[in-house]
């Protein structure tokens, strides 16, 4: 493992690094950097959580002149989400420099980016759709631009927002350098390289799986109809400490994490079709753990890095290889552990066969959890509740009354009782999610190291410009009128 001090870097970068705990660089970041360094454009390629971001974002922020006062640098993401996550990250990097960056993205008050874009931030994080916008209204001047990075960008080809970006590198200054980034190439990703890339240099980390070995993965053969309860059952005796579970469309979201909090689990559902607002509030509630569980479509299986994310839950197995590979990534990250689930129903099984062959990795079959088994895992957790109570906290308040009680019953008796009320029973509430149909397998062919799916179906919660969504599905321009009704018309049957 390399240190950031071997890769020609400055000791302000050097110490804005150490400054946020990254003491040796990842794979992808000792790869890149001198690349990047040196002025060159990359394609960096490296499995979920392994630090994409800082390897884009240290290099740029290294090359960024502080005297300039203009946008010196644009990174574009799919989803508005990723764009906040990434402007984040690059601003601890940048913030011993005195580099700023500035999320602008659709769903939010285009007033107040105009305002936040005079303060002159060197960097721009954007969706497509909404950097366009400012481009149309003159609001942002990309003249002095001397990087751009496509973050996700195969997602951003799935997206449809090929033109936009075409658009985009058009409004920017021919010199300059571009780097690309995703855990996932599929080989229509050359197409992007070839039009927008001057003889980039690719870097791949070398290991054989598309998924990293700290996430654990497996697979129950389970009917459509009893995934909800399965679900729970799991739930209640794995008891993660935040899940994300995936369903494939928004109706099917809102019905499961309703489902779930009818049943008393702490869940909130997130998908493109909620106010931004919305959205915000929920990614925040996970991150605080005021919510352990967030049921998503797609929308939220690309980028996110949400710390203390133990468990993944496919409730539908992804339509493709690539949103498997991402979807489970949102755990075990920077060489946590992680448990990735994913439910299929018997006509699944193919489909499963080529997720497998594609990220060459086998799922273990697991078999479900009996009822007994969940109340044990709950009786598990009323137990651990206890100790931390013995260990942390002060009961001596409690004492007497329990001193009292002891005269009347025997300690056995007592605990058992105390258990019991402990205990949070496995809910039998019943709920009733709309069933689908299964999905088929699509061939393996012409996949290549990471497959590509270029028709695939946009009946979840994917899909940005081309195909009608008006972009303010995932990423983008706030839904005006016919861009609303477009994106009904793709949404079909998926409300
Ligand atoms: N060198 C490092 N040492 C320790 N932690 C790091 C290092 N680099 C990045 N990280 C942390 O690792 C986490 C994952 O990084 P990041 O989100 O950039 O991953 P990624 O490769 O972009 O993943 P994805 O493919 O899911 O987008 C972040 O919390 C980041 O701060
Ligand atoms: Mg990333």
């Amino acid at each position: 493992m390399k240190k950031f001090q071997d890769l020609g870097l400055s000791n302000t970068l050097i110490e804005a690094v150490n400054q946020m705990g990254f003491e040796e660089t990842t794979p992808i970041q000792s790869g890149t950097i001198p690349i990047a360094l040196e002025g060159r454009d990359v394609i960096g390629q490296a499995q979920t959580g392994t630090g994409k971001t800082a390897a884009f974002g240290i290099p740029m922020i290294e090359k960024i002149d502080t005297s300039l006062s203009h946008v010196q640098g644009i990174i574009l993401a799919p989803t508005r989400e990723l764009a906040v996550q990434v402007a984040e990250e690059l601003n601890r990097i940048g913030q011993a420099k005195g580099v700023r960056a500035l999320p602008i993205y659709g769903g939010q008050s285009i007033v107040h980016q105009i305002k936040a874009l005079k303060k002159r931030p060197q960097l721009v994080v954007a969706t497509p759709g909404r950097l366009i916008d400012h481009m149309e209204r003159k609001t942002i001047r990309l003249s002095e631009v001397s990087f751009v990075v496509l973050d996700e960008a195969d997602e951003m080809l799935n997206m449809g927002f090929i033109e936009d970006i075409e658009k985009i590198l058009k409004g920017v200054p021919t010199e300059r350098q571009t780097l690309l980034f995703s855990a996932t190439m599929p080989k229509r990703i050359a197409l992007l390289a070839e039009k927008f890339m001057s003889n980039p240099e690719t870097v791949r980390t070398k290991s054989k799986e598309m998924t990293v070995p700290s996430i654990e993965q497996h697979y129950y053969e389970v009917r459509d109809s009893k995934k909800f309860d399965i679900l729970c059952r799991l739930l209640d005796t794995q008891s993660p400490e935040l899940a994300i579970v995936f369903a494939r469309t928004k109706k099917r979201v809102d019905e499961v994490s309703e489902g779930l909090k009818k049943r008393g689990y702490m869940a909130e559902g997130i998908h493109g079709d909620l106010p931004q607002g919305k959205r915000d509030q929920v990614i925040k509630q996970f991150k605080d753990s005021t919510i352990d569980i967030m049921v998503a479509t797609d929308v939220a299986a690309r980028g996110l890095d949400i710390s203390g994310v133990t468990h993944v839950y496919n409730f539908d197995i992804p339509q493709d290889p690539e949103s498997y590979v991402h979807r489970i990534g949102r755990t075990g990250r920077a060489g946590k552990s992680g448990l990735a689930s994913t439910f299929i129903t018997p006509r699944e099984y193919d489909h499963l066969k080529v997720i497998e062959k594609i990220t060459k990795k086998s799922m273990q079959k697991r078999t479900i959890p009996s009822f007994a088994e969940a109340m044990e895992g709950q009786q598990q957790m009323a137990i651990q509740q206890l100790q931390s109570t013995i260990e942390e906290q002060d009961h001596s308040g409690y004492r007497s009354s329990a001193e009292q009680l002891l005269d009347d019953h025997d300690s056995v008796t007592l605990l058992s009782a105390a258990l019991k009320l402990l205990t949070k029973e496995p809910d039998t509430t019943p709920v009733k999610i709309t069933e689908i149909a299964p999905l088929r397998a699509k061939k393996a062919q012409n996949r290549g190291g990471g497959g590509g799916n270029r028709n695939r179906n946009r009946s979840n919660d994917r899909g940005g410009r081309k195909g009608g969504s008006g972009g303010g599905y995932r990423g983008d321009r706030n839904s005006s009128g016919a861009g609303n009704k477009r994106r009904k018309f793709n949404d079909k049957g998926n409300k």
